[in-house]
């Protein structure tokens, strides 16, 4: 952690997380609810404190161009309209400063934005001690009073999930096929006539439910409780987040247990897997670790590769808490997205169904038939491109002053990230950028080497950034992506479904940098009546 005297992160970053929107809208609902004479005493002890911080550390900023006001109490009021209106500042940054850094405050801070593709490739190649992921995630998320800090400090689930998991797909798939046709059968059961769905809400438990099959194995993926409380978490770790930001450090250790709830969930968590831990600890005694009949699931390969403290029950609950941190929300977001394309454009459900039906026929429904699925893969990276989780991706805190190679030199301490529009949005990269066009990918690969899996939705670059970039990129993506063309394939051959609105896209929910599918829309759905 960096103290707070050589901090510039000062006002509120575009957390990375899904969770963050959902946890932010109902932290406005609470404050709305609060009385003015509340609101004004928290903002002037918020002022009080930051205020002199801003003052000083804005002018190692000052040669950077800012986007909305730069002294310090009016840059609130640009905080305030980042938190409304993200996407039309960082429009309007990348209109006035094309291919240059500009600046911008949120409410915790100043962010350095990139746009420049040479400049996002040269962040990509950074090292952990230029350019830190987990300062930036210790910031944004205190894990020293959330998740916890040993995550960052050993991260020894990073190479599980991108090596083991993924290795293990071809294994694992069948049954998360299963568990999604189980979910979808409870949450949006078959009819004949048309019935409605949440969409969010309603992914969240499926994507909950197929992730845990494979973290944890039945019967704990299906119970009811374990996954609210897993959805849950997330939202309650990024608020906690937030509210202790606001705070100065000293104050954090005594006000976390006054506003969050993430020690319950976690007990919860816990009361849910020490038994389970419990069990696996004794197969292993009796049959031996390296039976080659174990399950074959994340907690197996949690407990091969745990040490020490790591192997007990509070440490092992921490990290399945955390995967699903990691999982949930992150992929139900960019489902949902996906799911309302599909409701809005009805003519890409004939050429789906056809590949879908082509390829199960052939492989069942495994890894292999996911791998030749070029027409869902392309749906939903075409929707990932559009609406992306955040506007601001690769997000990093500089750990030592660092001179860029086009001479911009940003001072240790400081907040980069990346605007996603800059990339996805990129008229010389895709024509007609703004326009949803299903099948584009299916399109630019064939015009390439038809071999060729860069334009796979699990392929990252400079122009497509969903899934991050570089030494932190998402090591759940080949999991995540298996999940997703799985789910989407099952909706495509099992329902029809349509918006109320037909043909209307009902529009995201912009919070800060956060892109939210439309968080009321409902769907409707009814057993696949056409072919
Ligand atoms: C569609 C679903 C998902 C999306 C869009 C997504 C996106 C991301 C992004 C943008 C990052 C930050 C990358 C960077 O800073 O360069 C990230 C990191 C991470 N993701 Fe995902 N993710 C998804 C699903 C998952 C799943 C299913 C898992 C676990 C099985 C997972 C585990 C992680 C972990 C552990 C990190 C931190 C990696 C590190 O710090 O080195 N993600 N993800």
């Amino acid at each position: 952690m960096l103290q707070d005297g050589n901090d510039i992160r000062l006002l509120l970053p575009p957390l990375p997380s899904a969770a963050f929107a959902i946890a932010m809208a109902e932290m406005l609902w609470m404050s709305i609810q609060l009385g003015d004479k509340h609101r004004i005493v928290i903002a002037v002890l918020i002022a009080i404190y930051w205020v002199p911080n801003a003052k000083q550390l804005l002018s190692k900023l000052r040669h950077i161009p800012t986007v909305g006001p730069d002294t310090p109490l009016i840059s609130y009021y640009g905080a305030y309209k980042f938190l409304v209106d993200a996407r039309g500042i960082i429009n309007s940054g990348m209109e006035r400063f094309p291919n240059a850094m500009f600046k911008v405050a949120d409410m915790f801070q100043w962010m350095v934005v990139i746009t420049d593709p040479k400049t996002v490739d040269e962040v990509r190649k950074l090292p952990d001690n230029v350019a830190s992921s987990s300062e930036a995630n210790d910031e944004i998320l205190q894990t020293e009073f959330t998740l916890g800090e040993h995550l960052s400090r050993n991260p020894y689930h990073v190479p599980i999930i991108r090596v083991q998991l993924t290795k293990a797909l071809p294994q694992l798939l069948p049954d998360v096929h299963e568990e999604v046709v189980h979910a979808f059968q409870e949450l949006m059961p078959v009819t004949d006539k048309w019935a409605k769905v949440t969409p969010l809400p309603t992914m969240m438990k499926i994507f909950a439910r197929a992730s845990n099959r494979i973290f944890v194995g039945r019967p704990l993926c299906r119970n009811p409780e374990f996954i609210e409380l897993n959805v849950q978490y997330s939202v309650d770790v990024i608020k906690t987040g937030i509210i202790l930001r606001l705070l100065p450090r000293f104050l954090r250790p005594w006000v976390k247990p006054l506003i969050s709830s993430v020690d319950n969930r976690f007990e919860q968590g816990l009361k849910h897997l020490a038994p389970l831990f419990a069990a696996r600890r004794k197969a292993r005694e009796e049959k031996g670790a390296s039976d080659s009949n174990k399950p074959v699931d994340f907690l197996s390969w949690l407990m091969d590769e745990a040490k020490d403290e790591e192997q007990t029950d509070w440490y092992l609950n921490s990290r399945i808490l955390m995967v699903n941190f990691a999982s949930i929300h992150t992929s139900s977001m960019t489902f949902t997205h996906a799911f309302l394309y599909l409701a809005t454009y009805p003519e890409y459900v004939k050429p789906l169904r056809d590949e879908i039906e082509e390829v199960v026929r052939r492989y069942g429904w495994s890894k292999d038939a996911l791998d030749q699925m070029y027409h869902v893969d392309s749906f939903l990276k075409e929707s990932q491109r559009l609406t992306p989780l955040t506007n601001l991706l690769i997000q990093r805190v500089l750990v030592k002053d660092h001179l860029f190679s086009d001479g911009t030199l940003l001072p240790k301490g400081t907040t980069i990230s990346v605007a996603a529009p800059s990339a996805h949005l990129n008229g010389e990269k895709y024509e007609d950028p703004l326009r949803f066009d299903a099948f584009r990918y299916v399109k630019m690969r064939e015009r390439g080497d038809a071999a060729e899996r860069k334009f796979d939705m699990v392929s990252s670059n400079i122009d497509s950034l969903g899934f991050g970039l570089g030494r932190h990129i998402c090591p759940g993506r080949f999991f995540a992506a298996s999940e997703l063309k799985m789910m989407l394939a099952h909706i495509v051959v099992t329902y029809d479904v349509k918006l109320q609105q037909e043909g209307v896209r009902p529009p995201d929910l912009w919070v800060s940098s956060a892109c939210i599918p439309n968080p009321g829309v409902q769907v409707l759905f009814r057993k696949r009546v056409a072919a």
